[in-house]
């Protein structure tokens, strides 16, 4: 196995609150780690120091130059248009921005502006302006979860397919469970400064969360986030 990330021992803290606290962490080459974790676990602040965002952290780690980052919103800037938005990842190589547009299915919108482009739309854009980059790793928080549900699910199999095109590794972070175990080979769980848990996702590609296994793989990482299956609803004692 060739590591394309490797983090050992990285810690966080802002004033007297420690949030990373000795995380290890490994991924692949063309590996997709899933990242989950309660609300204020930590998730973003790790992928900010991984994507060398962050250099109040200590500890180790290594990801190659060639990443690219993708958030939650698409920061386009507003002033330049999609393509040039697209070029910023690589200045000069205009052919690598128009194929990059063509494979998120907007090779039509390179001259229009990013004000004129749905959330959909613009969200394809950042993630042209990361492949674009050619990268052999992207980092991802919560690229998808600003997106209405058929969208997310549109944006998660363009994922799916960007990434048997081009074998990148990525680390995603992410609330939905469901995403994890349709995207990602491996889901980890963080909790207390630390991975707490490391749930392999043995399913082959393309995946729907029908497929035999899923829902018990779904039933263990929410197990593994504190929120059992069977808290929906509970007994009806009829009183
Ligand atoms: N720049 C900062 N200054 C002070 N505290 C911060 C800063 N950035 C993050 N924190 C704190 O660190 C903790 C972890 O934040 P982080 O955004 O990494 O969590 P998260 O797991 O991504 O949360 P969410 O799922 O809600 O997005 C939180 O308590 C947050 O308030």
């Amino acid at each position: 196995m060739t590591a394309v990330v490797q983090a050992r021992g990285v810690r966080r803290a802002f004033g007297p609150v420690t949030v990373l606290d000795g995380v290890d962490l490994t991924i692949a080459s063309g590996e997709v780690v899933a990242l989950l974790g309660g609300s204020g676990s930590g998730k973003s602040t790790l992928l900010r120091i991984l994507a060398g965002l962050d250099p109040a952290a200590t500890g180790e780690f290594t990801v190659p130059r060639r990443h690219a980052v993708v958030f939650q919103e698409h920061r386009l800037l507003p002033w330049k248009r999609v393509i040039d938005n697209v070029a910023l990842g690589v200045p000069g190589d205009r052919s690598k921005c128009t194929d990059a547009l063509a494979e998120v299915g907007l090779a039509d919108r390179a001259r229009a502006w990013p004000a004129e482009m749905s959330g959909g739309q613009a969200q394809r854009v950042a993630f042209a302006r990361a492949l674009a980059r050619d990268p052999s790793v992207l980092l991802l928080d919560e690229p998808f979860g600003a997106l209405d549900a058929l969208t997310r699910l549109r944006m998660q199999q363009l994922f799916g397919r960007l990434r048997s095109a081009h074998g990148f590794a990525a680390l995603l972070v992410t609330h939905d469970v469901d995403e994890a175990l349709l995207l990602a080979d491996r889901a980890l769980v963080l909790a207390d400064g630390r991975i707490a848990a490391d749930l392999v996702v043995p399913l082959d590609h393309p995946r729907a969360p029908d497929d035999p296994g899923f829902g018990e793989l779904r039933r263990r990482l929410l197990d593994l986030l504190g929120v059992p299956l069977a808290s929906f609803g509970g007994a009806h004692t009829g009183t």
